[in-house]
């Protein structure tokens, strides 16, 4: 389960998010969405460790080595880095490998295997940089596989993607929602969420929704998103509202055995 507690995120104390208080179950495939600067960049951010809370907290359970996935936009592959793209997938393996480690026979054949899922066989020695768009999305895809983590957080992972392998990535991430991964995914396509996503945070700025997706993407709660998104002060000095009410709307978090929530990021 995560837990966020009355957590405001943000940069240099400008608020970016106000006030998420609420949990997320366990194995919880979750589509955050909302209006353009919204916050849910930074929300996953956030929970990646990247960015300390102004306020507030979140709590993680714990994670065993390389066990946060976190794909952000971009600028975690540098394409002009001379590397290829069977080096670039197996990066997924650095928790089992270390930095320097040389890959055993297995391990080779699981990046094989990886990049066969996301239809990438033939493409081991092609420089990374020489990927179109799509293929870049399947390799990072591919390394995610390898990486095998519990709690993956993908920040708009079908920008630009055509429609095709939009459907083959989507597919993975509901295989690894079958496998009870819990899984934070940002989406602007709202027909997509509605098709495959069954949980829904709606953020604007501040939580407007958390639940199941038919409920949240509602047209009054997207106009109140985008209301609060348009009367949204970015010059306002730093943090000052009002807590917002915990997310009524957030299923009760499942008891998790075996997991003792960390305590991550207070401030
Ligand atoms: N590194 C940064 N430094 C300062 N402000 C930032 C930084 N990154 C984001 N912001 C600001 O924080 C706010 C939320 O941005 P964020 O990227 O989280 O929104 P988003 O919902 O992901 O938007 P989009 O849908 O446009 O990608 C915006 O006002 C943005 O300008």
């Amino acid at each position: 389960m995560i837990r966020f507690d009355n957590l405001t995120l943000g940069y240099d104390r400008h608020p970016a998010v106000h006030h998420l208080s609420g949990d997320i179950p366990a194995g919880a495939l979750v589509a955050v969405v909302g209006p353009n600067g919204a916050g849910k960049s930074t929300l996953l951010k956030g929970l990646a460790g990247e960015l300390r809370p102004i306020g507030g907290r979140v709590l993680l359970p714990e994670l065993p080595p390389g066990g946060l996935a976190y794909m952000p936009q971009c600028g975690d592959i540098d394409p002009s880095f001379p590397v290829s793209v069977f080096d670039v997938v197996a990066m997924g393996l650095w928790h089992e490998i270390g930095a320097f480690g040389a890959l055993s026979r297995s391990q080779r054949q699981r990046v094989r295997d990886a990049l066969a899922t996301v239809g990438l066989s033939g493409f081991e020695t092609r420089p990374i940089g020489s990927l179109s768009g799509g293929q870049l999305q399947r390799a990072r895809f591919a390394r995610l596989i390898l990486q095998d983590a519990p709690l993956i957080l993908l920040d708009e992972p079908f920008a630009a993607i055509d429609s095709r392998t939009v459907e083959d990535l989507v597919g993975l991430i509901l295989g690894w929602h079958a496998e009870g991964r819990t899984i934070l995914t940002v989406v602007h396509d709202l027909e997509q969420v509605r098709r495959h996503f069954p949980t829904a945070l709606l953020l604007s700025r501040e939580p407007v929704a958390f639940g199941p997706t038919a409920e949240v993407l509602t047209p009054a709660l997207l106009a109140r998103a985008r209301r609060l998104s348009e009367a949204f002060d970015e010059d306002a000095p730093e943090c000052h509202i009002e807590p917002a009410p915990a997310l009524g709307a957030m299923p009760a978090a499942p008891s998790h055995p075996g997991s003792h929530p960390g305590h991550r990021h207070s401030h």
